[in-house]
């Protein structure tokens, strides 16, 4: 992983998400990359993100995890497909489906996989694993954002 994090090239301005950006003072800052023709983001939740009963995570996280790696997916796909910088993307569709319990205190490994890519809109399938279960899968429509075109 010796490129940058897809949300580490996000222009400064687009790079506050509380999800992703680099520059929110208190958010996540997850990072996602490109493993082969997947993309990959690993996190591992701290216990004040418990969801309905101790040791596990509540499913507002596990979207927001399908989420911005699923923006940073469909940002670096667009980039590299047009041979441009990283642009923003924003989330206009987001389905989460819960298969299993996702533990806390565990590193997550969330993997992207594009489905589409059609002008500004990109579509990703995401999947959220944890410890070799399968905890969540999902999908995204993302839209770049039309002064970033
Ligand atoms: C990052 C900070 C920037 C700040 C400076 C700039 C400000 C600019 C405001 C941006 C807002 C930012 C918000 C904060 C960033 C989040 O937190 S992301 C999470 C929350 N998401 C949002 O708040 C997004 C709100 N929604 C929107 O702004 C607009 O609906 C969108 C998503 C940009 C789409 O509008 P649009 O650019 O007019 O695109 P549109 O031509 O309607 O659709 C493009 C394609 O996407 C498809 N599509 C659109 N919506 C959907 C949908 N819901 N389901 C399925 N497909 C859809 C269309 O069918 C179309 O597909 P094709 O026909 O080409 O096949």
């Amino acid at each position: 992983m010796s490129e940058p994090a897809f949300q580490d090239q996000y222009p400064d301005d687009y790079a506050h998400c509380y999800g992703c950006g680099r520059l929110h003072a208190e958010g996540h800052h997850l990072k996602s990359y490109w493993d082969g023709e997947e993309t990959v983001c690993r996190y591992t939740p701290d216990p004040k993100y418990t969801g309905g009963f101790p040791g596990f995570l509540y499913g507002g996280m596990i979207a927001s995890l399908i989420d911005c790696h699923g923006a940073g997916t469909a940002a670096a796909a667009k980039a590299r497909q047009d041979g441009k910088p990283i642009s923003r993307f924003v989330t206009a569709s987001l389905k989460v489906d819960y298969l299993a319990p996702t533990p806390i205190n565990t590193e997550l490994e969330i993997r992207g996989k594009v489905v589409e890519i059609k002008g500004r809109k990109v579509i990703v399938d995401l999947v959220v694993f944890a410890a070799g279960t399968t905890c969540a899968t999902g999908t995204v429509v993302m839209v770049q954002l039309k002064e970033q075109n």
